[in-house]
C-alpha cells in the first residue's frame, strides 16, 4: 500500500518480493549484456580481415540494444495500479454531494465524414450524453474538421434520438451506452428481456441509422431535412473542408426548460463546432481543434474538468464519470492531479489479435510502470482534464486552495446569444501572437500533439494518474488492415522521435522537473524510431555473413555464446511470461513479435528517415487519420486473422525482402555447407547466424504465404513481391568488408 493514501483513491504496489527478484533478473541480464559488448571489443577482427566494418556494425546495433534495453527497465521497476472508492457511485453519498459536482466538458473529435462515418460519430456523441451524471452539468462538444453538414446532420438526429435513448438508458441501466455497440452486444449474448420498450427504443434507433446512413451515402442532406433546420444555411456555396467561416451550433441548450428527453428531464448540452479554415492559416490538426474546442467551451458552459476522445471511442462504462472524481475530488493528492488517462482498448480487436492493437503488457504493466514515477502518458483520447492545467497553469500548493470552486456563469443570456459572441474564438486569425499552440492547450507541430503536451503538463508541476480500471471505460476503433496500422505506428514513432531531437527532450525539459525514471518512462516510446536501423542491421547482416561463410558470433562450445544465450533466451521467456501474465495466448505473444519486428524494420525506419529529413528543415508536419471504415471481404478476413496487404507500399516492400532474403540466405548457406562436406563444426560456428535467419522465417511465414500462395484480395501485390525478390537476390550478393 502506498504511504498517504487516505481518501477517495489508494494506491497499490507490486509485492516487494516480485519487485526483489525483478531486480535480481535485470542486473543479470545486464551482467551478460556488458559481457556481450566485451567480447565484441576483444574479438573486433584486425584490419584487413573479412568482417571488420560488419563486426563494428553489429557492435553499434548491440550497444543500442544493450542501451534501450536499460531505458526500458524504468517501466518495471515500480509498478501501481490504481483503485478508486464508490464515494460518487452510493446513492446516498452521492446525493449529498451533488452540489459539489464539478461541471464537464466533452470534447469529441472528428475530422472526415468519409474516414469516420458520421454514423460512428453519433453513436460515440449518445453513449457520452448518457453518462451517469446530473444532465445540466454535462456539455458535449463536436468538433468537425472535416466541416461537414452530414456529420452536422447525424448530430441533428441523435439530439433527437437521446430523448428517448437517455431515459430508456437510466431506466434499465443499459451497458455500454452506445446504441451500436449496445444492440450488437444485446443479439450476442441475447441475455436481455426483449420488452415492449426494448424493441421501441430499437426500431427507433435503426430508423435512424438507416437515415443516417443513406444520407452518408448519397453524400448530402435530403433537401427536406435542410429546409428543417436553418442552421444548414452556412453550408452556403463555397463551404469546403479547408476554407470556411466558423460554424458554432447549439443543438441542444440543456438551459432551455423546453430542452427535454421523453419522460421531462432535462438534457445535456449539445454543441457542434466547425472551427474556421482558411488555406492560407496553418489550422494544427487535431491540436488546433482541441483549442479552439477550449476556448469556445470557456465561455458556453467552462466545465472544470474536460473529457477527450476521439470520435470512434465510445464510453463503455456510464459510472466512468463519476469514478474518476474520486482522483480529481480527493483532499489530499487530487488537487496535484492534471489529468486521468484510460488505457486506448478497442471492440474490434479480433480473437488473436493479428496486428496486436491492444498490447496488454503495454497497457497493464509498463503504463502503470511510468505512473509509478508520478506520471501518465496523455495519449490524446479516454483522458479527463482538469481545465486549468490543459490551460498552462503551473501548478503550485496555492492552487490547491482555488480549485473546486464553482465558476459562475453568466446566466442572464442565453446560450444562444453567448455562441453566437464566442464565434470569433474559434477563428483562424484568433491565436496569432498569443500562447496558444505553445504555452497554453495543446502544442502545436508534433504529429503526436498528446505526448508533448502531457509531457509539458508534467514539467508544471502536475502528476497526472494512469488508470485502468477492469471494466474498459473507452472502447475504440482498431486499424484492420496491416498499412493503416502501419501508417499509425509511423506517425507514432515520428512524433515521439521529434520530441526526443527537440527541446522537449524528456532527459533535457524534464530534467529536475520530473523523475528520472519517468524521464526514461518518455524515452521508451520516445526512442522507438531510433531501433529501425539497428534491427534492420539484426536481420539482414548475420544471415548475410552466414552466406559468406563468415562467422559473426561465438562458437557455441566457447564460453562466450553463453552470454548471448542468456541474454535472448531470459529476455523472450521473460516477455513470454509476462505476455501469459497479462492473459495473452502464446499465439498472440507470437503474432506480437511478428508486429514488433515488421514495426522496427518498417513503421520505424520511415518515422526516423522523416524526422531527420523534417529536421533538416525539407518538410512539414502532417497528420495522416486513420480510416474507421473496411470493406466487407477485408472485415471477414480480418476478422480471421489473416494478415491485409493488398495496395502496394514500400514499407511492405522492404517486409517482403527481408523475409524473401533470409530464406534464401539460410537455405543458400545451408546447401553452400552441405556442398562443401563441412560438418558438425562449422554448423557449431554459425549456430547463432543460423537461429536468426530460421527465427526471422519462421516469423514471416503468413508474409509467404501472402506472396505465393493466397489468392484474395488481401494478397501481397504480385509487383511487390517481384520488385522485393529482385531486392532480396541483389542483397545476397552484396560484398561483405
Ligand atoms: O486534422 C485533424 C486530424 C485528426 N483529428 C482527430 O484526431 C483523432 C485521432 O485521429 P486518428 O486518425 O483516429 O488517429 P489515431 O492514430 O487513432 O490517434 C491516436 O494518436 C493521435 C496522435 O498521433 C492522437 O491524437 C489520438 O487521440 C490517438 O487516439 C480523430 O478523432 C480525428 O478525427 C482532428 O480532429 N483533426
Ligand atoms: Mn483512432
Amino acid at each position: 500500500m502506498g504511504e498517504e493514501d487516505v481518501g477517495l483513491f489508494v494506491t497499490v504496489e507490486e509485492s516487494k518480493v516480485r519487485r526483489v527478484a525483478y531486480k535480481i533478473f535485470a542486473v543479470s541480464i545486464l551482467v551478460g549484456i556488458g559481457m556481450i559488448w566485451s567480447y565484441r571489443v576483444c574479438n573486433i577482427p584486425r584490419t584487413g580481415e573479412a568482417g571488420r566494418w560488419v563486426w563494428l556494425g553489429l557492435f553499434t546495433a548491440e550497444l543500442w540494444f544493450g542501451f534501450y534495453w536499460i531505458i526500458t527497465q524504468s517501466v518495471r521497476w515500480n509498478i501501481v495500479h490504481r483503485y478508486t472508492t464508490t464515494f460518487f457511485k452510493d446513492t446516498p453519498s452521492l446525493s449529498r454531494n451533488r452540489e459539489k459536482l464539478p461541471d464537464v466538458d466533452i470534447f469529441v473529435c472528428t475530422a472526415d465524414p468519409v474516414m469516420e462515418p458520421p454514423q460512428l460519430v453519433i453513436n460515440t456523441v449518445l453513449s457520452l450524453m448518457a453518462y451517469d451524471y446530473p444532465p445540466e452539468k454535462l456539455t458535449v462538444y463536436l468538433s468537425d474538421d472535416g466541416c461537414s453538414d452530414l456529420t452536422f446532420y447525424a448530430l441533428l438526429e441523435a439530439s433527437h434520438f437521446s430523448k428517448h435513448w437517455i431515459p430508456f438508458c437510466n431506466k434499465f441501466k443499459v451497458e455500454p451506452r452506445s446504441p451500436e455497440a449496445f444492440f450488437t452486444e444485446m443479439l450476442k449474448f441475447n441475455g436481455h428481456a426483449s420488452g415492449e420498450e426494448w424493441f421501441a427504443i430499437k426500431r427507433l434507433y435503426e430508423d435512424m441509422k438507416k437515415r443516417v446512413m443513406s444520407a452518408t451515402e448519397l453524400g448530402r442532406v435530403p433537401e427536406e431535412v435542410r429546409e428543417q433546420h436553418k442552421g444548414f444555411s452556412e453550408w452556403n456555396a463555397g463551404v469546403t473542408k479547408g476554407d470556411h467561416q466558423t460554424i458554432l451550433q447549439i443543438v441542444i441548450d440543456g438551459r432551455d426548460p423546453n430542452a427535454v428527453d421523453v419522460e421531462g428531464a432535462s438534457l445535456p448540452t449539445l454543441v457542434y463546432l466547425a472551427r474556421e479554415k482558411r488555406p492560407q492559416y496553418p489550422h494544427n490538426f487535431k491540436a488546433g481543434a482541441m483549442n479552439a474546442l477550449i476556448r469556445v467551451s470557456s465561455e458556453i458552459s467552462k466545465g472544470e474538468i474536460i473529457l477527450n476522445v476521439d470520435c470512434d471511442m465510445y464510453s463503455n462504462n456510464s459510472e466512468t464519470l463519476r469514478d474518476v472524481l474520486c482522483f480529481f475530488m480527493d483532499e489530499v493528492n487530487g488537487p496535484q492531479i492534471s489529468y486521468v488517462q484510460f488505457p486506448q482498448n478497442y471492440y474490434n480487436v479480433t480473437e488473436n489479435d493479428i496486428y496486436c492493437n491492444t498490447n496488454k503488457v503495454v497497457n497493464q504493466l509498463e503504463l502503470a510502470g511510468v505512473d509509478g514515477y508520478g506520471g501518465a502518458l496523455y495519449c490524446g483520447t479516454g483522458c479527463f482534464h482538469r481545465r486549468e492545467a490543459l490551460c498552462g497553469r503551473k501548478y503550485s500548493s496555492e492552487c490547491r486552495g482555488q480549485q473546486n470552486r464553482k465558476i459562475e456563469r453568466k446566466e442572464e443570456r442565453s446560450i444562444g446569444e453567448v455562441a453566437e459572441k464566442c464565434k470569433v474564438l474559434a477563428n483562424c486569425t484568433y491565436e496569432r501572437g498569443t500562447q496558444w499552440g505553445k504555452e497554453m492547450g495543446l502544442m502545436y507541430g508534433c504529429p503526436v500533439e498528446d505526448i508533448i503536451t502531457g509531457l509539458a503538463i508534467q514539467c508544471r508541476g502536475w502528476k497526472p494518474i494512469y488508470y485502468n480500471p477492469e471494466r474498459p471505460g473507452f472502447l475504440g476503433n482498431a486499424p484492420t488492415s496491416l498499412l493503416q496500422h502501419l501508417v499509425q505506428f509511423k506517425r507514432w514513432s515520428e512524433g515521439m522521435f521529434q520530441i526526443f531531437l527537440s527541446k522537449y527532450c524528456p532527459f533535457l525539459y524534464g530534467k529536475g522537473r520530473i523523475k528520472l525514471g519517468l524521464q526514461m518512462g518518455y524515452c521508451v516510446y520516445c526512442l522507438w524510431a531510433a531501433n529501425s536501423f539497428p534491427t534492420l542491421y539484426y536481420v539482414l547482416v548475420p544471415s548475410l555473413c552466414f552466406l559468406n561463410g563468415i562467422s559473426m558470433f561465438p562458437k557455441m562450445s566457447s564460453i562466450w555464446f553463453l552470454p548471448f544465450a542468456y541474454v535472448f533466451v531470459a529476455k523472450n521467456v521473460y516477455s513470454l511470461v509476462e505476455a501469459l501474465r497479462c492473459k495473452n495466448t502464446l499465439e498472440e505473444w507470437w503474432n506480437l513479435q511478428r508486429m514488433l519486428l515488421i514495426r522496427r524494420t518498417t513503421s520505424f525506419v520511415f518515422g526516423f528517415v522523416d524526422t531527420i529529413v523534417r529536421q533538416l528543415g525539407f518538410s512539414q508536419t502532417a497528420f495522416v487519420i486513420t480510416t474507421k471504415v473496411v470493406d466487407d471481404e477485408a472485415s471477414k478476413r480480418y476478422k480471421q486473422g489473416i494478415l491485409e496487404f493488398g495496395a502496394s507500399s514500400p514499407m511492405f516492400t522492404i517486409l517482403a525482402t527481408i523475409a524473401l532474403f533470409n530464406l534464401f540466405a539460410l537455405v543458400g548457406g545451408v546447401i553452400k555447407m552441405m556442398v562443401m562436406g563441412m560438418g558438425v563444426l562449422v554448423v557449431e560456428q554459425f549456430s547463432s547466424q543460423i537461429i536468426i535467419a530460421g527465427l526471422v522465417v519462421a516469423i514471416n511465414i503468413p508474409v509467404y504465404e501472402a506472396m505465393f500462395i493466397r489468392k484474395d484480395k488481401g494478397r501481397m501485390p504480385t509487383s511487390t513481391t517481384i520488385t522485393s525478390l529482385v531486392f532480396a537476390l541483389l542483397l545476397c550478393l552484396t560484398p561483405l568488408y
